[in-house]
């Protein structure tokens, strides 16, 4: 795993999105895996702003988020859905059939997770995957507990994630109860994964994945299994990391 210390958010988002903007000069039909949350507007920032200056295309690129909430409609301002033509795809010029994100009001939730699944599988896989982290250590919506080889699923909500989420709704009481999330087996599957971590709030959760030990009940220390994995964490998120392991 390869940990890239930065200052601050900013330089994290601006590293970030240096990284992504190369890869998709250099690939014509990458594949992005996008998440949500605080974490990535930054980098999404930063990707617009390079897209409005120097025209880098976004034509042939398809993207996969990773979750939505179940119940909430792709109209919705709470749904991820909206968060990402909001933070991004209005911004650049993918075309709409390219983003792929799972729908959490689909009639029938098992079937839509499957068809999720099969046309990542379609797509060749994620050849890049964005993550955040949650400070219970879960990536994408895959709460403690989830096994290593879980495919897209729907999954109850932990409390503490509610709770960590309900500054972006009127009440605690709005916020799902459950998600529909890509698994960590697909999460894996990506070729390269870039995951990022800012403020303190997160420093007990980078400290847990880099001094630990593989353990589903600390979803994000799957990615010690996988080759291709790097960390851009600020200094708040390595604040509880001991020096040895940077
Ligand atoms: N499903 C998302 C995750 O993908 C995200 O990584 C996490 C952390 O969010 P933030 O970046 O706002 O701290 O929140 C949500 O639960």
């Amino acid at each position: 795993m390869n940990v890239i210390e930065v200052k601050n958010y900013e330089e994290m988002s601006r590293i970030a999105a240096q990284h992504i903007i190369k890869k998709i000069r250099a690939h014509r039909s990458y594949k992005l895996g996008l998440a949500t949350g605080s974490t990535p507007k930054g980098v999404y920032h930063y990707l617009v702003k390079d897209h409005q200056e120097t025209q880098t295309s976004y034509q042939q690129i398809k993207t996969f988020n990773l979750d939505e909430y179940v119940g909430i409609s792709a109209h919705d301002s709470n749904s991820y859905h909206y968060f990402m033509r909001e933070h991004l795809f209005n911004h650049i010029d993918i075309p709409a059939e390219h983003t792929y994100i799972p729908s959490g009001v689909s009639t029938n939730l098992e079937k839509e997770c499957l068809h999720y699944e099969e046309k990542i599988r379609l797509h060749g896989g994620v050849d890049l995957q964005l993550l955040g982290i949650g400070q219970n250590g879960h990536i994408g919506f895959n709460e403690p507990g989830t096994s290593f080889k879980s495919r897209t699923h729907i999954v109850p909500l932990t409390e503490s994630t509610r709770k960590a989420n309900a500054r972006f709704f009127p009440s605690i009481e709005e916020v799902p109860t459950h998600a529909i999330t890509v698994g960590i087996g697909t999460i894996l599957d990506s070729k390269e994964i870039l995951l990022l971590a800012s403020g303190k709030a997160k420093a007990e959760a980078i400290s847990r994945l880099l001094n630990g030990d593989l353990d589903e009940e600390f979803p994000a220390s799957s990615l010690l299994t996988h080759k291709h994995v790097t960390v851009i964490a600020d200094e708040e998120a390595l604040s509880l990391t001991k020096e040895y392991f940077r």
